[in-house]
């Protein structure tokens, strides 16, 4: 069998219809790029990345680069200092408006130029140029392959910056510009002519998309640092168009002017497309029309509310031992519905069976909630007996030294032993 993804987004192009607007001229080097290309990427967090159309044709990464490098300046800074100097309000303005918060003199966001160009002086760097060097090198790390700057764009770019220079002086003049304007201009330029394809950008994508850990298990961002990113690309990634991408396509994304645009499903997916024409905001055309397409044919809306508790949770008795066994991804709601079963365990000694053999995985607040339930029934008088050979719940103390864990745990009690007994009985 061949995977119906790789119909679809064949598909998708094939169906995605006439191109409009123009690309890119004010960098004369983008004026040269051939419109009609046309490609899309779509990457899973496990590392299988699906292409169609001029897949591995590479174009310059532009503004799409300007969430990475705030990344960076946030890993660098901490959040704190790089609020101070770049704020995070959607400012409704063209991605190269000469705006400045008139109170702060903070740039509105870091998605617009000025905010973009102050988050490069803040990546740390003995001098520009390993500033850019550890710059590429993220990126790199991002896309899994080794990135370069396409040194013809940079030059063309960097003959006719004079705007950027503009803000770039502007933001010095309000004290929230750290290195010198030309030095910088200069670094943000390299930047935005870091060479990729669809492929690396969905991959870079994907890695955003899964809390900043890479396929191979690589943690590339903190989680914090990521969750910063992405909120800022769902509310600025579109420049004057935001409002508008959020409600029809829904995800954060980016955009670029040589035509690509990047978009991240959180815990699911990242997407990219390629098609340099772009529409009066300077986002790709086609490129929205895809997103707005794939988005709505595969359901990906951070805002499609729907009731979906991941976890079964069962009670059995085996052996006077009373065994909870959990099946699924926990998260908050997940850990709520396995506390309403704790609840409802009789206050007593019989020993409890917590089975997690079942659970790979359990975010911050799922463990917190988990291991303090643990505690209460300890407290209540029973014995536990927890089954956690993933180690889900990490080594986090309940106040409870007696817990037995992994192999000894399992007493009389084979894990997994109701989901075998309920298939035999099925079977
Ligand atoms: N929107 C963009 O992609 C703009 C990036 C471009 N390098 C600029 O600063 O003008």
């Amino acid at each position: 069998m061949q995977t119906p993804m790789i119909d679809y987004i064949h598909l998708l192009l094939e169906s995605i219809g006439e191109d409009g607007g123009h690309v890119a001229s004010y960098i004369p080097e983008l004026a040269q790029a051939n419109p009609d290309r046309l490609a899309v990427a779509i990457a899973t967090l496990d590392g299988k990345v699906y292409v169609a159309g001029d897949a591995d044709v590479e174009f310059t990464i532009q503004s799409i680069s300007k969430p990475l490098t705030y990344a960076l300046a946030i890993a660098d800074q901490g959040l704190e200092s790089v609020l101070q100097h770049i704020d995070v309000e959607p400012s409704g303005d063209a991605f190269n408006e000469i705006s400045l918060d008139p109170d702060t003199g903070r740039p509105r966001n870091p998605m617009i130029n000025a905010g973009a160009i102050a988050a490069h002086a803040l990546v740390s760097g003995e001098d520009a140029d390993a500033r850019v060097d550890r710059i590429v090198d993220l990126y790199s790390r991002l896309a899994g392959r080794s990135l370069s700057i396409a040194e013809d764009v940079f030059e063309s770019e960097l003959s006719e910056a004079d705007r950027n220079m503009a803000l770039a002086y502007m933001l010095r003049t309000v004290g929230k510009l750290e290195g010198t304007p030309t030095d910088v201009v200069r670094g943000y330029t390299r930047q935005c002519s870091v060479s990729v394809t669809v492929r690396d950008l969905a991959r870079m994508a994907s890695v955003l998309a899964a809390g900043g850990v890479t396929a191979e298990g690589e943690r590339v961002l903190e989680p914090e640092v990521n969750r910063q990113v992405l909120s800022v690309m769902a509310t600025c990634g579109m420049y004057n168009s935001a409002g508008d991408w959020l409600t029809s396509v829904g995800i954060p994304a980016k955009s670029g002017v040589a035509g690509g645009l990047m978009g991240i499903m959180p815990g699911q997916v990242g997407i990219a497309v390629f098609s340099p024409r772009l529409d009066a905001h300077g986002n790709s055309t086609r490129g929205v029309r895809m997103f707005e397409r794939m988005n709505h044919d595969l359901g990906l809306h951070l805002m499609n509310a729907s009731a979906s508790v991941s976890t079964v949770s069962r009670r059995v008795e085996i052996d006077g031992c009373s065994v909870h066994e959990i099946t699924g991804d926990l998260h908050f709601i997940e850990a709520e519905r396995i506390m309403r079963g704790f609840e409802d365990e009789p206050v007593g000694d019989a020993p409890v069976v917590i089975d997690l053999s079942q659970v790979r995985r359990a975010n911050d607040i799922a463990r917190r909630v988990m291991l303090e339930g643990i505690r209460r029934l300890h407290l209540d008088g029973h014995e536990i007996r927890l089954v956690d050979p993933w180690g889900v719940l990490g080594s986090a103390e309940t106040g409870n030294g007696e817990l037995v864990r992994g192999e000894q745990a399992r007493g009389g009690y084979v894990p997994g032993a109701f989901a075998n007994v309920a298939s035999a009985v099925r079977g």
